[in-house]
């Protein structure tokens, strides 16, 4: 073999590493795992190039330099994939949850001209430079994780499209400076501006003839999101949206029935989006719609927590109905407001009833297809990138079961290691 080892980790207790097909995993497949006692696995520079048990076969050169780790008594799994936040903000919005313990619901903030539009007001006085130290601080901490890939919407400029651009840029240039790989996601249909408010469709127009092709041509963004919800924008206005992006080359996402069974779990079928977000009200149609056209369910338990409601989203139904299903922190500062994805997976256990495979598979491989990065990410296998965490756990279940801390004890980014300081 002509490509030296770089970096080894040996003795790994329990090396997870999702091998499979290289599509979003459904039903019975999301238990399957990959899991291999003993483990090895090595890699020169960047990319993968031996996953095993035991010792590396003798063909295999390891370099002077090369990092040797021994993983024994640990939990070796791929990189983790955040596939949905709405990293970069400016402000913050502590004062809006003592509102809602005294009642107000999130809708009933956002419709008063709080909520989204509080901080798009902090986002348009921000400048690039704040926004851009403010995104690195949680990008560190989604790091200290064990997070190596995160999607990041834009969101919080609306019809002021400088504020929209200077996030998709402040992304593009964190992508530049920071470990962590991002997908950028345009999102100016988070909300309807406040001067549109008596003509929405007006502003739709404005996001259909004048942003999503200026994003398109700018290559700006690898996805299109709307906040397809009531009060926000109708389904038809969410697929005129999306439709114009799907023109336009961006691939789809979309923000559906998080707080009421509008249809964008319909919608989400209908124009093929990659994935649908929160589904905490779809209709039992609407998943079937889903299922049968392969439409990824990407759940945000701690949203739902957040936002104090007792019903979560029905990854049950979903993954017996054969849709696929990824999890995410939602990290954003006002329904979500934490970076911590092993939080998201004890949610996954404990509101989602998702088994310790399932809930893996779901940050890994789903979440990598939910980004349409499963040729490069979300496995660890021969030729795929170097994207590691090391949890200082004896196997997946404690990993979920002492919820609440960082169990992170090494990041393995690009074949770059990081290491954390981790009690577990
Ligand atoms: O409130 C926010 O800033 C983010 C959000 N968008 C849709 N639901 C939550
Ligand atoms: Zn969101």
């Amino acid at each position: 073999m002509d490509e030296k080892a770089t970096l080894v980790i040996k003795n790994i207790s329990n090396l997870i590493t999702m091998k499979g097909p290289n599509r979003p995993r459904k039903k019975e497949e999301m238990s399957e795992i990959g899991l291999i006692k003993n483990g090895i696995i090595s890699a020169s520079k960047d990319k993968i190039i031996y996953v095993g048990s035991g010792d590396l076969p003798k063909d295999i050169e390891i370099a002077q330099d090369a990092k040797i780790i021994n993983a024994q008594g640990k939990t070796v799994t791929p990189g983790l994939i955040d596939s949905h936040t709405h990293l970069v903000h400016g402000g913050s919005r502590e004062y809006e949850l003592f509102k809602k313990l005294e009642g107000k619901s999130y809708l009933d903030i956002l419709n008063s001209g709080g909520g989204i539009h509080d901080t798009v007001e902090s986002t348009k006085k921000a400048s690039f430079e704040e926004l851009l130290k403010k995104a690195e601080k949680s990008l560190n901490r989604m790091l200290s994780y064990g997070v190596t890939t995160v999607e990041a919407k834009s969101g919080y400029g609306l019809d002021d499209f400088d504020t929209e651009l200077k996030q998709l840029e402040v992304i593009r240039e964190l992508n530049r400076i920071h470990p962590i790989d991002l997908v950028p996601t345009f999102l100016g249909a988070h909300a309807v501006p406040k001067k549109y408010q008596d003509n929405v469709d007006k502003f739709v127009d404005i996001l259909i003839t004048e942003m999503i092709p200026y994003v398109a041509e700018k290559n700006l963004a690898k996805f299109c999101d709307v906040f397809c919800e009531k009060g926000v924008f109708s389904v038809d206005q969410s697929r005129k949206i999306l439709s114009a992006a799907k023109e336009r080359g961006l691939f789809l996402k979309i923000h559906a029935d998080e707080i009421e069974p509008l249809g964008g779990a319909e919608l989400a079928a209908e124009l093929g989006c990659v994935s649908a977000d929160h589904l905490v009200g779809a209709s039992d149609e609407g998943l079937k719609k889903m299922a049968q056209n392969n439409v990824i369910a990407t759940l945000l338990p701690t949203t739902t927590f957040f936002l104090q409601s007792e019903k979560y989203a029905n990854a049950r139904k979903m993954i017996e109905l054969g849709i696929p299903i990824a999890l995410s922190t939602d990290y954003n500062p006002g329904s979500s407001p934490t970076e911590n994805l092993q939080l998201v997976m004890t949610f996954g256990a404990l509101k989602l009833h998702m088994n310790p495979r399932e809930i893996i598979t779901s940050v890994t491989i789903n979440a990598a297809c939910a980004l349409k990065l499963e040729d490069k990410i979300g496995s660890l296998e021969v030729g795929k990138k170097a994207d590691m965490a090391i949890f200082d756990v004896p196997n997946i279940e404690y990993l979920i079961y002492h919820f609440g801390v960082n169990h992170t004890q090494t990041v393995i980014k690009n074949g770059e290691v990081y290491d954390m300081i981790s009690v577990s």
